[in-house]
């Protein structure tokens, strides 16, 4: 394994006028859960769907374990795009069942531990689920994969604070043990302060801080001052 599950050499994306990345460049270790932090639309979901090859960079380079992303890159990835929904009617047990089925690396096993652990009706419908049972599901479909790297964009949005830390606590529990890589994008990181021990602060399509969560706290205070501090726009380059 390379010591490094992603390397970003200045890549840029546009649409339009708008550069989405801008240059970015960063590396991300591996066997960390890194959070991918700040404001909207400051890149973090281009990032992600770079990494997975559902968009192709207009300059730059950038390697997944080494390589260049393709469809073989995305066997070994785990990917939960922004606003990903389950089918309504299906059951939690048959969206299990699907990915026991469909993707790569699955254990139904590990998917039916996790779907207990989480407190998850299996018979239940999904289109009856709150938003944050639904993203218990989705998460699960991520988790149960025996993959080198899970990819969670915003995997919190639209969740109360409540079901947000035990979820969060159960992530903690769960991939405490991994040798997984996981990133994790977020613009609100009030309540998952806790999740991460490699952070990368992005602004407008640039990594402007990037390294271990702990010496981001020792040098600028917590990562909501860190946040703070960005919005209010003290923080340069
Ligand atoms: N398909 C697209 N077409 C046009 N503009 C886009 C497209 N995708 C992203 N953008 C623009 O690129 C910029 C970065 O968007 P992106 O979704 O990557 O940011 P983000 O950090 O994930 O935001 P959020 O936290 O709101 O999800 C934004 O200004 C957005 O409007």
């Amino acid at each position: 394994m390379t010591s490094n599950i992603v390397e970003c050499h200045q890549v840029t994306k546009s649409y339009g006028k708008k550069k989405a990345l801008n240059e970015l460049t960063l590396s991300i270790p591996s066997g960390r859960i890194t959070g991918i932090l700040g404001p909207n639309g400051c890149g973090k979901s281009t990032f992600f769907r770079t990494l997975t090859g559902m968009v192709r960079p207009d300059s730059g380079r950038i390697e997944v374990a080494g390589k260049a992303p393709s469809w073989q890159t995305n066997q070994d990835i785990a990917y939960l795009p922004d606003r990903a929904r389950w089918y309504p009617n299906h059951t939690a047990r048959m969206a299990l069942e699907w990915g026991n089925s469909f993707l790569p690396g699955f254990s139904l096993e590990r998917a039916l531990q996790l779907a207990d652990y989480m407190d998850i009706d299996l018979d239940m419908r999904v289109g009856g689920m709150s938003r944050g049972q639904e993203a218990r599901i989705m998460l699960i479909l991520c988790l149960a994969r025996d993959v080198q790297m899970i990819v969670l964009d915003e995997p919190f949005t639209g969740i109360d604070v409540i079901s947000r830390e035990a979820i969060v606590a159960s992530l903690i529990d769960y991939l405490e043990e991994s040798e997984q890589s996981v990133l994790i994008s977020t613009h609100d990181i009030q309540e998952v302060e806790g999740l991460f021990d490699y952070s990368v602060m992005m602004k407008d399509g640039q990594a402007i801080w990037s390294g271990s969560t702990d010496d981001l706290r020792v040098e600028y205070g917590s990562l909501r001052d860190v946040f703070r501090k960005m919005y209010m726009k003290e923080w340069n380059k």
